[in-house]
Formats: C-alpha cells, sequence, structure tokens
C-alpha cells in the first residue's frame, strides 16, 4: 500500500454555504506520503484530533481524499468508482475502537461474523458457518458461541468477535482504530496477543491507530507520528522509542506515564492544545510547542527575505545563548497561553517587568534588542493588554524562525540502514526543504 500526497480536507462546520462566505476547510490530512508493507503492523500515533482517523478511512475510501494518490494491489484506489471499489474491500477491512456500539445486537455472533463473507459471496452456506465457527476459536473463543447475541459477552470477548468478523474475508489488510483502548489493561494485553497471533496465522498487515505508546510499543514493527495532518516522523520501532529525533515524537515518548530512564527531565513539555487544524500554524505545525523551536538569526527579517535562500542561510547564526533564547521562548508561550497571573503584582511596567526576571529569566536575562521587546511587553502586560504582548512576543520572537517560515521537508536518514523520516528543520537539507 502506497500512500503520496494524501490529503482529506472536510468543509467548515456550516457546510457549502459557509465555505461560499470563504470558511476555511478543515485540513484533517495534509499531503502525507508513506507506505505500508505486506506483514507488517504500522502502528499511527499522535494526539487526538491529529488526523489518524480520518486518514485510515481515507485509505479505505470511505472518505474520498481531496488530493493525492493510494495505490494498493497495483491499482490507484482514487481512480476507482464506489462500485469499482466494493470487490476491493474484501481485502481491506477495518475494528473500531467501540467494541459495544459496533455489533448488531439484533444479530447472533455468527450471523456477525458471516455478514462481510455473504456481502462478497464468499462461499455457500456451510461454508460460512464452518469458517466463523474456525474464527471463533482462532480469536480464542468457541464454535459454540456461534449461537450467542453480543450482549452475552464481556468488552473484551466482543472485540475478538469484532476480529473475527474482519479477518472473515481474509483481508490483506486491517485498519485497526483504537482497538483495545475501551478495554481493561489486563484485558487489552489479552486481544493484542490475540492480533499477534492471527497476523502470525493469516499473514495480515495492520494499521494501528493508537494514542497509547505502550501499547505501540508492543505491537508495532514501524511507527508512523502524525501532527495536525501531518507526518512528523516515521520509522522503526526500535529506533524511533530510542532515539526519537522529531521534538514531538520525544514530548509523546516523555509522556507515557512510566519510569524511563531516557527521560531527559524534559518532561511535560507537550504544553498547549493541539491548534486547529482548520487554521493550522503556518511551516511546521508543531513549532507553536516545540520546544526546540530554532532562534531566528535577526528579528527584522520578512516572510519574502525568507523566502530567498540567501536570508534563509542567515537564519542559522544565533543570536541569544540557548538557556537565554530557551527562556524566552517560554515567555512567548506563557503570555500566549496567560499561564500566569500579575494579580499580587503592583501594575507598574517595572514591577512586572522584575517579576518576569524573577519567573522566566532567573540565571539567563537577555539583554540588547530582545530586551527592549521583553520591556515593550511588560508594558502591555502592566495595562493588562495581553493579546497584544503576545503578538508582539510572536511577531518578534517566533514568527521569523525557520520553523513558521517553511514547512519542513522529510528528511531521510541516510546512515542507518532502514528508511527513517523526520520532518523537522533541525534536521534540515536547505536543498531539499520546500517552502509552503
Ligand atoms: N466528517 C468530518 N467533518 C468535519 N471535520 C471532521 C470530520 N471528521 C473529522 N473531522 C476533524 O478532522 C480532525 C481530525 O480528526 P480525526 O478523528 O481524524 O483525528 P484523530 O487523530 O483520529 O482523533 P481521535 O484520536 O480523537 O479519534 C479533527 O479536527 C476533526 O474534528
Amino acid at each position: 500500500m502506497e500512500v503520496d500526497g494524501m490529503s482529506k480536507y472536510f468543509q467548515s462546520e456550516g457546510g457549502f454555504l459557509a465555505s461560499l462566505r470563504g470558511a476555511a476547510d478543515v485540513k484533517a490530512v495534509d499531503d502525507v506520503t508513506f507506505d505500508i508493507k505486506k506483514g507488517e503492523t504500522l502502528a499511527l500515533v499522535g494526539e487526538s484530533g491529529c488526523g489518524k482517523s480520518t486518514l485510515a478511512r481515507t485509505i479505505l475510501q470511505l472518505h474520498r481524499p481531496t488530493e493525492g494518490s493510494i495505490r494498493f494491489k497495483g491499482t490507484d484506489l482514487t481512480d476507482l468508482s464506489s462500485r469499482e471499489i466494493r470487490p476491493l474491500r474484501q481485502d481491506m477491512q477495518m475494528v473500531f475502537q467501540d467494541p459495544h456500539s459496533s455489533l448488531n445486537p439484533r444479530l447472533k455472533v455468527g450471523q456477525i461474523i458471516e455478514e462481510p463473507m455473504k456481502a462478497h459471496d464468499m462461499y455457500d452456506a456451510a461454508g460460512r458457518r464452518e469458517r466463523a465457527e474456525k474464527l471463533l476459536e482462532s480469536v480464542g473463543l468457541e464454535a459454540a458461541h456461534y449461537h450467542r447475541y453480543p450482549h452475552e459477552f464481556s468488552g473484551g470477548q466482543r472485540q475478538r468477535v469484532n476480529l473475527a468478523r474482519a479477518f472473515s474475508t481474509d483481508p490483506e489488510i486491517i485498519m485497526c482504530d483504537e482497538p483495545t483502548s475501551a478495554l481493561d489493561v489486563s484485558v487489552q494485553a489479552q486481544v493484542l496477543n490475540v492480533m499477534k497471533r492471527l497476523q502470525d496465522e493469516f499473514g495480515v498487515t495492520y494499521l494501528f491507530i493508537s494514542h497509547d505508546m505502550s501499547v505501540v510499543r508492543y505491537v508495532a514493527d514501524r511507527v508512523a507520528v502524525m501532527y495536525l495532518g501531518h507526518v512528523a516522523e516515521l520509522a522503526e520501532k526500535e529506533a524511533l522509542f530510542e532515539n526519537p529525533k522529531h521534538p514531538y515524537t520525544r514530548a509523546l515518548l516523555d509522556s507515557i506515564p512510566v519510569p524511563d530512564p531516557r527521560s531527559t527531565g524534559e518532561r511535560g513539555t507537550l504544553a498547549g492544545d493541539v491548534p486547529s487544524p482548520t487554521n493550522p500554524p503556518s511551516g511546521c505545525r508543531f513549532r507553536t510547542r516545540c520546544p526546540k523551536l530554532i532562534q531566528p538569526g535577526t528579528y527584522d527579517v520578512t516572510r519574502e527575505e525568507l523566502a530567498d535562500d540567501a536570508a534563509g542561510a542567515a537564519l542559522q547564526s544565533y543570536d541569544l545563548d540557548e538557556p537565554t533564547w530557551r527562556n524566552v521562548i517560554g515567555f512567548v508561550r506563557a503570555v500566549d497561553r496567560r499561564s500566569f497571573t500579575l494579580e499580587n503584582v503592583e501594575d507598574s511596567p517595572d514591577a512586572v517587568r522584575a517579576f518576569l526576571d524573577e519567573r522566566f529569566f532567573a540565571g539567563s536575562t537577555p539583554s540588547g534588542e530582545p530586551a527592549d521587546v521583553i520591556d515593550d511587553a511588560a508594558r502591555l502586560l502592566a495595562e493588562e493588554r495581553w493579546d497584544e504582548a503576545a503578538d508582539h512576543l510572536r511577531t518578534t520572537f517566533e514568527e521569523p524562525s525557520i520553523c513558521a517560515a517553511r514547512r519542513p521537508a522529510y528528511v531521510l536518514e541516510e546512515d542507518v540502514e532502514e528508511e527513517r523520516f523526520v520532518a523537522c528543520h533541525l534536521y534540515r537539507d536547505s536543498e531539499t526543504d520546500s517552502s509552503h
């Protein structure tokens, strides 16, 4: 399965009329390229709303993509009509998160498992029944359960029934959308084990969606990390967990609630919410939360100059030392998110500035031009003009960064044998950066 430049935009709320009025689309998936290898488990991870489900549904053509191609068994699925796609659905199944609502309560388990086989005219009635009973055993239930109704089963057992149904057509690929996240932890492991066993038995490929990195560590061969409709990093599981490259991947791993010897003490770096996919940040979409935002070399570079390669190169010079820059960007974010108050601070610019120095710049205070900008911000904050202060700080310190100006290209790590992609300017190669 090869996904190339695929996007899925939804019309904004209010539908067609709103879009006539110029309301922006929801860019749920935006220009993603990757492949899924036969027989592997490719995990798709990222916070809620990053576009994981939309990506899987668009691959299956349950949503038609806005752009791009999806090649499966030598055919571009986007070229096919709904009618031409129908027979291919036999090879592409989906398992959903909620084992309670995804099984028809009025049908017996055997009928539920047989449904997809019937839809694809597979086997005769006796053959279907035989296969359903066999699959019940393969998923760790009993052939005799064929006559029972879904309500007679626990959550974990129902998810086994879902798996039996998905496998009934002998598919090549199954999209698993958070298949275990509604289950108790102890039951999760059992269902994941069943999935692994079925994969060995049938040689199926999984696209496994999860926001739970512990589950991903258990099941995946490779991992694609998604952020706001883009793929930020794609790597073999071990490489990704042992040496995460993208700051977003690092932040996700740091948020795993287990003791982690690799943790650098930068826990909690994933502050703030995921921005709206209707109006995503320019450049790298993670840059508004990125702890590694690259410092602009000068503070007066315009967008036009950034589009020019020579000016782009000038960005590589650094004005503030690293700890001071980190303090500055921490302050910019804190004002943007209003994560502190000035309630107990006298409302004079000097008092506010002294408070800010102590709170944000202890040990490393900027001087020169950056200090003047922070003075300006202190004056605005003393007058409770938070939005203006945030705008001023953002335009000065964040917007001129290459991270805001250019979308990072995928960088292929050449020094390792396996393929690895990181879309981050920290690993940039100016030749391959695209300027949108
Ligand atoms: N049919 C739709 N119409 C409009 N917007 C949609 C539609 N489906 C999804 N979206 C939006 O697209 C974005 C991506 O949603 P999606 O469900 O793919 O994310 P996700 O990463 O799977 O999140 P979750 O883990 O919560 O399921 C969200 O902002 C969501 O609101």
